[in-house]
């Protein structure tokens, strides 16, 4: 039932390296601690990487796009058929996430994991399909176990690619008309929180379809008891097939040794459903950006993490994670290109 590959081990990050960048961190020409959050990745990134020089310079994103039966249920302020013009546009290079790995010379794929598109090839569009949409969890399972295994394995072909390429950074994105729901939902289960405090515009919508997606949720819950332990079984019942296909990528990064800088409020849904799995692949997640949808805060808080920048964002995509590049990689040069007090003749405190 589970993928095989689900109970490999982790790997562990590497501490001598840890300490190593530590101690080199201490001997750059700056007073100790002053370039703040960005020494800490640099020592983050050369345990992940079991590098005592870390480096941001092969990464590759995947955008995973995925249809919900649940947009039946008017929960986005977006037709469903957006989703399947999104993977057209992502394509053919004119989407935020095109542009942003254009940008950062990132790798982009997008693997359509169950949208309801045509049959038919497009550029750079890899088809792993679970199915074509998924049930709407307003009254059903958003899925059987077949397609959620279906979906995990994308996640995890995707992050197999990735160390393929040689990538020193993994980035998951996603794209679903309606997916804010089914991540709401897994949040309100794994936080054992109030639809009220999870659901929130998505897309745009107003306070009163705000109201009435509070209580498609509640309907949806109301179906379940128990899930809160059972974070596989509450993606089969309430996720999506791309939020799936995430949490199959962010526990394979964790066992084949990738960072993963984690996007939004969907992404992170699929980090926590990961790490409620998964408890050890914690250390492998990176936050990139706070979203601007309300309820994201709960499930950061719950992942004990502290996302690099606020900048009110609420695209997915990956956009959020591809916009915090830069400091990931001014982390590494600083990091591994400053002088020492001892190279440079400064004299130490
Ligand atoms: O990642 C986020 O923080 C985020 C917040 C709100 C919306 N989105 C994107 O918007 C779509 C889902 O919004 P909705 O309103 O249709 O549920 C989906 O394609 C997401 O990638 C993404
Ligand atoms: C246009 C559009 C682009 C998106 N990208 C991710 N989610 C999206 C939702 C919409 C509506």
């Amino acid at each position: 039932m589970k993928p095989d590959w689900l109970n490999d081990p982790v790997k562990l990050p590497d501490q001598t390296c840890a300490s190593l960048a530590s101690a080199r961190q201490g001997q750059l020409t700056k007073p100790a601690g002053s370039l703040g959050r960005l020494e800490e990745l640099a020592i983050r990134l050369s345990a992940l990487q079991g590098a005592e020089y870390p480096s941001i310079e092969k990464i590759h994103i995947t955008v995973f796009a995925a249809d919900h039966g649940v947009a039946a249920a008017g929960v986005s302020a977006f037709p469903q058929e957006v989703t399947v013009q999104m993977v057209a546009n992502f394509s053919a290079g004119g989407a935020a996430i095109s542009v942003l790995a254009k940008h950062n010379e990132a790798h982009l794929e997008v693997v359509d994991v169950g949208t309801l598109r045509e049959p038919g090839d497009l550029p750079g569009v890899i088809s792993q399909r679970a199915g074509a949409g998924t049930a709407n969890l307003q009254v059903e399972d958003a899925m059987r176990v077949e397609q959620l295994t279906i979906a995990l394995n994308a996640g995890r072909a995707a992050v197999l690619r990735a160390k393929e390429r040689g990538a020193d950074l993994f980035i998951g994105g996603d794209m679903g008309i309606g997916n804010t729901t089914p991540a709401a939902a897994l949040g309100c289960v794994l936080l054992n929180a109030d639809p009220g405090q999870l659901a929130g515009p998505g897309t745009g919508l107003d306070s009163e379809g705000v109201a009435h997606k509070a209580k498609v949720l509640r309907e949806a819950l109301s179906r379940y008891d128990n899930l809160n332990n059972q974070p596989l079984e509450a993606l089969r019942c309430l996720g999506g097939f791309e939020i799936a296909a995430l949490v199959g990528a962010y526990i394979s990064c964790a066992q084949l040794g990738i960072p993963a800088l984690v996007d939004g409020y969907i992404t992170t849904a699929a980090a926590l459903v990961a790490v409620r799995e998964q408890p050890e692949i914690r250390d492998w997640l990176l936050f990139s950006h706070q979203s601007a949808e309300p309820g994201h805060q709960a499930m950061l808080k719950s992942l004990d993490a502290n996302p690099l920048l606020s900048l009110g964002m609420r695209l997915g995509e990956g956009s959020g994670a591809a916009v915090a590049i830069p400091l990931l990689k001014a982390a590494c040069e600083l990091h591994n290109n400053m002088a020492t007090f001892a190279d440079a003749g400064v004299t130490e405190s």
